[in-house]
């Protein structure tokens, strides 16, 4: 099987390094500068909070598929690992280097950008994925998983053979057939994404802080109500329900810390993608996280003064980056 990740960047070279350990050919479509990264240092780095570490070589790196789409062999798989806003402009790409039983697996985070592309790529195999876990880029190119979590996909007859392979050798891998509780599920933990990177803390010195946490508690409150009045179900990603989380969050500090000890194995220097993402002055996600609460709401008549005010912000942060 020939799988190309699609935008390797922090979630596509941790995925990249378990399928190649995993005895994938994998290809990265990626930028010059990770190319050079990655030579210079011999391999990929992948490094997890219980001591994974393990360095590989992709079989190829390719920075320039958009100019010479046709230079290359159909790949089985794709994997897009980009940002939400980097997916639209890529479907003749994509088109130009599958052929009709390519699997294209979507992994980003939030709602709304599978829908920028999945018209265009109508006569697809088109499923949705999800990274749970936190991907910091490190030094020499060194990718470090922080948090609990294993790689989940739609399934096919692809995404089958991939979870074989994977667990395996001992990573986990979990499919769904439907995908939406998932996505939907996620988007609750990913409203923290924003509130990250405000606060600019590591995930668990900021969720240590009682103010912090309520913030976070009312941004999901607004999640909640949304998916409650359009009638969507969340995928339980924690070991309470999701509607427990607000509750929980909002517990004063000795009793948060006592729970979130069972609740949830976190690396002290784990932050949020979007964290990332003002600190390289990248545009953010931020529209297809607590922008698509804030969307959904005005859909369904829910009020979302709490997301609204993130989103806001975020921009703010943007604009003086
Ligand atoms: N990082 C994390 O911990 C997690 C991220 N996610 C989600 O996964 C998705 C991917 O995130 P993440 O891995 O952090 O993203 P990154 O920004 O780290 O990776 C995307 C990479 O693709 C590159 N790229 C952009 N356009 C192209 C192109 N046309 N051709 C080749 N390369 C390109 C980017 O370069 P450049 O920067 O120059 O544009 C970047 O290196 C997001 O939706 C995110 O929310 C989910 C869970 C955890
Ligand atoms: C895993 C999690 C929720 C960590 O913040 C994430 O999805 C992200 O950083 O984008």
């Amino acid at each position: 099987m020939k799988i190309a990740i699609f935008g390797a960047g922090s979630t596509g070279c941790y995925l990249a390094g378990q399928l190649c350990l995993s005895g994938f050919d994998v290809s990265l479509i990626c930028r010059p500068a990770m190319k050079q990264t990655i030579l210079a240092n011999n391999g990929i780095t992948i490094s997890d909070y219980q001591g994974l570490l393990k360095t590989v070589m992709p079989q190829a790196m390719i920075t320039d598929i958009e100019q010479a789409p046709t230079a290359y062999a159909a790949f089985d798989v794709i994997f897009v690992t980009l940002k939400c806003h980097q997916i639209s402009s890529i479907a003749n790409t994509l088109i130009a280097i599958t052929h009709s039983n390519s699997s294209i697996i979507f992994m980003q985070n939030g709602l709304g950008s599978f829908e920028t592309i999945k018209d265009a790529l109508s006569h697809c195999h088109l499923l949705q994925g999800i990274t749970p876990f936190n991907v910091l880029q490190q030094a020499s190119g060194r990718f470090h998983k922080g948090t609990e979590g294993v790689f989940t996909f739609q399934q096919n007859n692809h995404t089958q053979t991939i979870q074989a392979a994977m667990q395996a050798q001992g990573f986990g891998c979990d499919f769904y057939q439907d995908i939406t509780p998932v996505i939907y599920g996620k988007l609750l933990l990913n409203l923290n994404n924003a509130l990250n990177a405000i606060a600019d803390l590591p995930i668990k010195q900021q969720l240590s802080q009682r103010a912090c946490r309520c913030q976070l508690a009312g941004a999901m409150k607004e999640w909640l109500a949304v998916c409650k009045a359009a009638d969507i179900k969340l995928h339980q990603f924690t070991k309470v329900k999701p509607q427990w989380l607000p509750v929980i969050l909002s517990l004063p500090d000795m009793l948060f810390n006592l729970l979130a000890k069972q609740m949830l194995d976190i690396d002290p220097q784990a932050r949020s993608s979007m964290w990332e993402d003002i600190q390289a002055k990248r545009k953010t996600e931020i529209e297809y996280i607590n922008g698509a609460v804030v969307r959904l709401g005005e859909q369904y008549g829910i009020k979302t003064p709490v997301n609204s005010a993130i989103v806001t912000s975020i921009h703010q942060l943007e604009q003086s980056i």
